[in-house]
């Protein structure tokens, strides 16, 4: 059976990067896909504006929505906090299981828990289930017409707190349109554009912050 393009990504990573070096996973990620083959990761230069806005948010509880092979969780995850923590949720089980050895390979499975299923499933279950008051900062990267749903779901989750931070990957490529809309012209949240170009292309793409206000 021929391998799954994600296999030969965590494949590269297992025999080019060093264990227990995250930047090392991240920039041999970013070296397979900018040279043999394309993946959706959110890229370096996505990585920067995403590393910048956890480090301002400084979140002790991290939410990600789309793990994929795990190059954002693992990019989250080692600028966390000690004690703090990344929920992060995927569907797809072969994806969760390459993620699940990616974050293991970087040395940050500590302060990443992988959830497998569908977002709108997960969601409500973090406060019982999984024990978490409030998300201080979320992680959009999943199927772009879920983004206004999951926010609306977490809104009504009472998961979000005053201040509560949401970033959304690829607000320009695939797009989110409809997210764009919401947020911005929704009061309750605070909206700020970062342009940037889509992972390993010479394509404008831009990420979305939403500070939720109370
Ligand atoms: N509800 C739920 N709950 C949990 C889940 N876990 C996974 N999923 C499904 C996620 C499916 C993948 C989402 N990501 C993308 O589609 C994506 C695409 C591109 C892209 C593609 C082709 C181009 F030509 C240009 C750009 C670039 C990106 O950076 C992207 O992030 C879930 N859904
Ligand atoms: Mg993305």
């Amino acid at each position: 059976m021929n391998q799954s393009k994600e296999q030969r990504i965590l494949n590269f990573v297992l025999q080019n990067a060093v264990r227990g070096d995250p930047c090392s996973v991240l920039d041999t990620i970013d070296q397979y896909c900018s040279q043999k083959e394309w993946a959706m990761n959110v890229g370096n230069e996505k990585g920067l504006i995403l590393d910048k806005t956890v480090e301002e948010a400084n979140p002790s509880v991290a939410l990600e929505l789309g793990t994929y092979c795990g190059y954002s969780a693992v990019r989250i995850a080692r600028v966390l906090k000690a004690g703090a923590h990344l929920l992060t949720v995927e569907f797809n089980p072969e994806f969760a299981a390459i993620a699940k050895q990616m974050i293991e390979f970087a040395g940050v499975q500590d302060k990443v828990k992988l959830l497998e299923g569908p977002s709108e499933e997960i969601i409500p279950q973090l406060k019982k289930k999984y024990e978490v008051d409030t998300v201080d900062f979320v992680f959009l990267d999943h199927w772009k017409d879920r983004y206004t749903p999951d926010t609306i779901l977490l809104q009504e989750c009472n998961l979000l707190r005053k201040g509560s931070v949401l970033l959304a990957d690829n607000v320009i490529v695939p797009g989110a349109p409809e997210f764009l809309n919401y947020i911005r012209n929704n009061p309750h949240f605070q909206c700020t554009n970062y342009p940037s170009r889509l992972e390993y292309m010479k394509v404008a793409d831009a990420m979305e912050k939403a500070v939720f206000l109370g």
